[in-house]
């Protein structure tokens, strides 16, 4: 008797069954609390390996994660590559494989760009609630790639913003991103312009070196720092590092992956997940840094997620 083949979720069949990152909120909070518990949250997952491919500017992240709380085992092979030639390849692109955890077998094979896109955006979304100023009004993206746009879809659901700002390096991307989206978006020549006076900000890009500086930061705003996600990569500069209560998905990534971290020797506050089990304080009337690398157990609920509800339709 030969055993099931696994199943295979393509980008497609993803997008349907997660067609908004929000449906992912209720089991991110969970899988980051329970990540913050230690042993005790039953979620098992050590600091990725990203292994480089010099020759062409990659890099293959190894993501493995299991989640006692929801039963689920899985890995995610993910790859982003600096300055592609060809660019209809997307920078990042990934693939989870979702294990049967009582004996290992492997289920399915789901297309994880999808699930990057729109985890990352939902645990942004998760620390902006928690850590944004009351009253925010403005919104600022840098960046007008993937992330870009799962964080103002999220973003724009959840919170209510008079304003949306953005920048990109090539200004013409940023133009593109503000009539694709669904509402008013201010596309701003520098960085600085974007983000003089926002209340809630989010970095998206692949800089290497900072892009946004601690002078322009308005006093009590929100900082998602998505990108730079190599111990030599920046995005915000060392004042804003050191002038900000610092929040961090995990301390052990951060301190080995985070070039903002660990150049800036900012002091890490707490983990997200300190902060929704109720151990660490918010602090939103100070200025905050969310420094987002992206976790493997993010990836397995979203995938859970994914693969269940595709289930029940089959
Ligand atoms: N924290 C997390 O969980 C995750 C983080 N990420 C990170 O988020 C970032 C964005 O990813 P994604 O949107 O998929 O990438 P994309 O390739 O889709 O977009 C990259 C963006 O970065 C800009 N950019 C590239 N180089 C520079 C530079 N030197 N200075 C300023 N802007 C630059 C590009 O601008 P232009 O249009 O000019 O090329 C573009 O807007 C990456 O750093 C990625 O590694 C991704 C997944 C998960
Ligand atoms: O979490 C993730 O998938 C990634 N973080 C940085 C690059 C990819």
């Amino acid at each position: 008797m030969g055993s099931t083949p696994p199943v295979f979720i393509g980008a497609e069949e993803v997008e349907k069954h997660l067609h908004r990152a929000s449906l992912l909120l209720p089991a991110l909070e969970a899988a980051l609390a329970n990540f913050s518990a230690g042993a005790a949250g039953g979620v098992v997952q050590p600091v990725r390996t990203v292994l480089p491919v010099p020759r062409h500017g990659g890099y293959l992240g190894v993501m493995p994660a299991y989640s006692a709380a929801d039963d689920a085992l899985t890995t995610k092979l993910v790859t982003f590559y600096e300055h592609l030639k060809d660019s209809s390849v997307p920078s990042h692109q990934a693939t989870v494989l979702l294990f049967d955890p009582s004996n290992g077998t492997l289920k399915a094979v789901l297309d994880g760009s999808v699930i990057t896109a729109k985890r990352t955006a939902a645990v942004s979304a998760i620390a902006t609630k928690l850590l944004m100023p009351a009253f925010a009004e403005v919104l600022c993206i840098l960046g007008a790639g993937v992330q870009a746009y799962s964080h103002y879809d999220i973003f724009t659901e959840l919170f209510t913003f008079k304003e949306v700002r953005i920048w990109n390096r090539t200004k013409e991307r940023a133009v593109k991103f503000a009539s694709c989206v669904s509402g008013p978006v201010r596309v701003c020549s520098s960085a600085q312009e974007a983000v003089t006076g926002a209340d809630v900000i989010v970095t998206a890009t692949m800089a290497t070196a900072p892009i946004l500086s601690g002078d322009w930061v308005k006093p009590g705003a929100h900082i998602n720092a998505v990108g730079a996600s190599r111990p030599d990569w920046r995005e915000l500069d060392d004042e804003l590092m050191k002038n900000s209560v610092l929040f961090v998905d995990s301390r052990d990534a951060a301190l080995t992956e985070s070039g903002d971290v660990i150049l800036s020797g900012a002091e890490i506050f707490a983990e997200l997940g300190e902060v929704l089990k109720g151990t660490k304080p918010a602090l939103p009337e100070k200025t905050t840094v969310f420094k987002s690398l992206g976790m493997a157990v993010e990836d397995t609920v979203a995938a859970k997620f994914v693969y269940d509800a595709w289930s029940a339709g089959n």
